[in-house]
Parts: structure tokens; sequence; C-alpha cells
């Protein structure tokens, strides 16, 4: 009896669950500036610094000592002297009691005064005059934003295991950390196979596409490509063990002379290559050698990446921490009849328009690549279908992001 998909899809995700492991056991001091994508902060991260590091202005206005207004209404309004203006990027300097100071946004608010007055509540509502009068009494400390507001000296800043999301990276930067130790990231190996592919006569479609989509969750990747010899994927696999957390390959798995995949890893004990019944990437294998653990897929370029979608992307989003690893799912009905094979779940590319109809786009060719580049889901015929008609409801996952 065949592997079933859910099988081999639970066994995979096992083999990522034991790449996050291996990812899991490295940490590393890595710049924020360089903090690309998403890692986990390996330790607390504290401030060495009052974040604002100064009290400042929250808006345009006009700096003053809050008691200078006191009892100011618009029939008794109140008039002070303009001081010099305080622009942002100024030293904090010291206010002259009884003045008001034009402060801009950001601005230190200076020794001595502690209340700011928006322009727009200033009578005249400009910087450039030698006086201004104010006809409400403010509260102290109106729009200043005091230093240590956000977080303050000696204070955790970003908790272990915090994501290095913008919002963090920026956090960290204000706070001028430049560098965190960090979780290593998820590094996965992709090598396709074949004279074909190492010799140039086909250009490695697959290699950067998986790449695309390995980065695209959020881990690292390197691509590398193998003649049809034992001896050189053997000798490759060697390197990466200690170089890589997952290895991705591509071809030599099916039932010709020159399987290099597959002569090399089928015979290892924890090793399965056969078929699942899902049309294309029917083809499929794994396997765990010193540790390192193996994702085969088939050759064919629409099978390869539907290989990816099925067996590899939710568990390998989810080890990278992506909130949402599933792809958007759904339903729709055909906009016209298909047949498929028997006995298979068979994945088609398509389309699915404003009224909800799904359009399939291209055909079922596992070589049909440039038809998966204009499809924006996957859509889902079931093993127990060998016909369907226009107006029957398919499953579908969305897959374009863009
Ligand atoms: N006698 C049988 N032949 C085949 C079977 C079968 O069951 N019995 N299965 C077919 C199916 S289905 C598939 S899928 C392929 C899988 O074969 P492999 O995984 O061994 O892949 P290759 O033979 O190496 O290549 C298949 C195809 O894909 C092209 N290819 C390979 N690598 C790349 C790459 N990196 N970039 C772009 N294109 C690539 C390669 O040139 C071939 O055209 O086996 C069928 N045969
Ligand atoms: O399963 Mo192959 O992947 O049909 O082309």
């Amino acid at each position: 009896m065949s592997t079933s998909i859910e099988e081999h899809r639970d066994a995979v995700a096992h083999l990522i669950h034991l790449a996050d492991a291996r990812r899991r056991e490295r940490v590393e001091d890595v710049a924020v500036e360089a903090l690309t994508n998403p890692r986990r902060l390996a330790e607390d991260v504290l401030s060495a610094h009052d974040l604002p590091p100064f009290d400042n202005a929250q808006m345009d206005g006009y700096a003053v000592a809050a008691h200078d207004l006191a009892g100011a209404t618009p029939q008794r309004p109140v008039a002070l002297p303009v001081a010099s203006p305080i622009p942002a990027g100024a030293d904090t300097g010291v206010h002259s009691p009884g003045t008001a100071a034009p402060i801009m946004t950001g601005a230190p608010v200076p020794k001595g005064a502690d209340t700011v007055i928006p322009i727009e509540h200033v009578e005249p509502s400009r910087f450039d005059v030698p006086e201004v009068r104010f006809s409400t009494a403010p509260p102290p400390g109106q729009f200043v934003r005091p230093q240590g507001d956000d977080v303050s000296r000696g204070a955790l800043l970003l908790p272990r295991g915090t994501w290095t999301t913008p919002a963090a990276i920026g956090s960290l930067t204000a706070a001028r950390v430049r560098s965190v130790r960090v979780e290593g990231e998820l590094r996965v190996a992709i090598v396709s196979s074949g004279d074909e592919i190492a010799s140039g006569q086909l250009a490695d479609g697959n290699g950067v596409a998986l790449t695309a989509a390995v980065r695209e969750v959020g881990a690292s990747a390197s691509r590398h490509v193998v003649r049809d010899d034992p001896r050189e994927f053997a000798s490759l696999l060697d390197e990466l063990t200690s170089t890589s957390d997952l290895v991705l390959t591509t071809g030599g798995i099916s039932a010709g002379a020159y399987e290099v995949v597959r002569q090399v890893l089928e015979p290892l004990p924890a090793s399965w290559f056969d078929h699942v019944p899902l049309q294309p990437a029917g083809p499929q294998g794994r396997a765990l050698r010193n540790g390192l653990p193996i994702v085969c897929f088939p050759g064919n370029p629409v099978s390869t990446l539907v290989s990816f979608e099925l067996f590899v992307r939710p568990a390998l989003a989810r080890s990278c921490g992506v909130v949402n690893p599933d792809r958007p799912a759904g339903s729709g009905r055909l906009a016209a009849p298909l047949t498929s094979p028997a006995g298979k779940l068979q994945v088609r590319r398509g389309r699915v328009d404003d009224d909800g109809l799904v359009h399939l786009v291209g055909g079922a060719g596992s070589h049909l690549l440039s038809s998966y580049a204009a499809a924006t889901h996957l859509v889902f015929v079931p093993a127990d279908a060998d016909r369907l008609a226009a107006g029957d409801t398919v499953a579908w996952w969305r897959i374009a992001t863009h």
C-alpha cells in the first residue's frame, strides 16, 4: 500500500522539526542593521539609555512655565515676551522665567519650562512676533514627552524570544543597541541534481525558485548543483552536514538509470522513496543522513514547487515564526469542466475571479512552469473524482502574495 499524502507530510514535518532543533543549538551576535530576516532574541535586551533621552516637545508651539499662565482666560489673556526659538536638534537650554520660547516638535524642553502650548492656541499663531498671548491656563506637563517615558535606563527593552520585527529593530536602534544575540537562522541547502543542469544545457530554474521560496518564509538558503555522480552528491552532503540544517533536493528520484539522489540516500536506514497519490509530484523521498534531514522533490519544475507547497512550506514557515504559516484556503465553483487521474489528488494552477469562479491556468503537465507563474491559486481536484463539471466546487489555496 502506498504512503498517503498525509503520512509523507507528517514525516517531512518531523524532519523539519529536527532541522529546527539543529537551528536552535546555535546563537550568534548579529549587527542590528543586518537583521533583514526576523530572528528570535536569544537573551533579554536592557536599555542603556532613557528613551526619549530628554524631555521634548510633542507639538510645534511655545515652551512656557505653566505657572506663568495661571489665571489666563479668553477675557484676561496673559501676554509673554517671545524668547529665542528652539529647533529640533538644539541642546537643552535654560528657560528665562516669564517668557515663551518658540519650540518645534522633538526639540528639548529647556530647564525651567514644563509645558508646551501648540501654535494654533497662541495669539497670534506665529513665531516671528515679539509678544504672544495665551487665553487658557494649561496643566503643567501638557504636550511634553518626558525623558524615559518609552523606556527608562536599565529597564527591559525587549525580552528574550522577541522576533526582530521592524519595530523591534527600530526600538533597538533608538536605544543605540548595535548588535544582539539571536537564535540561528534555519539554513536550508537546495541541491539540484542532473548533468543537464550541471552542464548548463538547462538553467537551474528549480534551484532558483526554491531558494526564493525558502527565503520568502524567512529561512536562509544556499543553492548547489551536482552532476549525476553519486560520489559528488555524497561529498556535497558531507559538506552540508556542518553548514546546513535542512537539505531540499530536486530531481534524481524516479525510475531512470541515473537517479543520483535516490541511489545515495535510499540505502540509509531512515530513508523512504516512493510515490504518493498525487499528480503532479507523485515521486517523493526523504532521508536522515548523519543527522542531516533531507527532503527530496521530483525534478519537474511544477512538481518541485507543488511539493514545496504541500510538504515543506507550512512546517518551515511555522519554524521561522510566520504567524499564519498556512496558505489562505477556500473553495469556489469551477468555471469549466476538467478531467483528472482517478485515485490521485490532482493539483492544478488557477485564478479565482471577483465572483469567486475558479479558472484553471494552463494544463496539468508538470513542465508548464510559466502557467504556474501566471496563476494565483493551487486548485485541488479530489482523488475520488476523474472528472468535474463546470459549477462543481473545488478547494483552493491562495499562493500569490503580490
Ligand atoms: N519510468 C518512469 N519515469 C518517470 C516516472 C515514473 O514513475 N516512472 N515518474 C515521472 C514523474 S511523475 C516525475 S515528476 C519525474 C521525476 O523525476 P526525477 O525526480 O528523477 O527528476 P529528473 O528525472 O532528474 O528530472 C525530471 C525533469 O525535470 C527537469 N529538471 C530537473 N532538475 C531541474 C532543475 N533544477 N531545474 C529545471 N528543471 C529541472 C529535468 O530536466 C527533467 O526534464 O520522473 C518521471 N519519470
Ligand atoms: O509527478 Mo510528476 O511530478 O507528475 O511530473
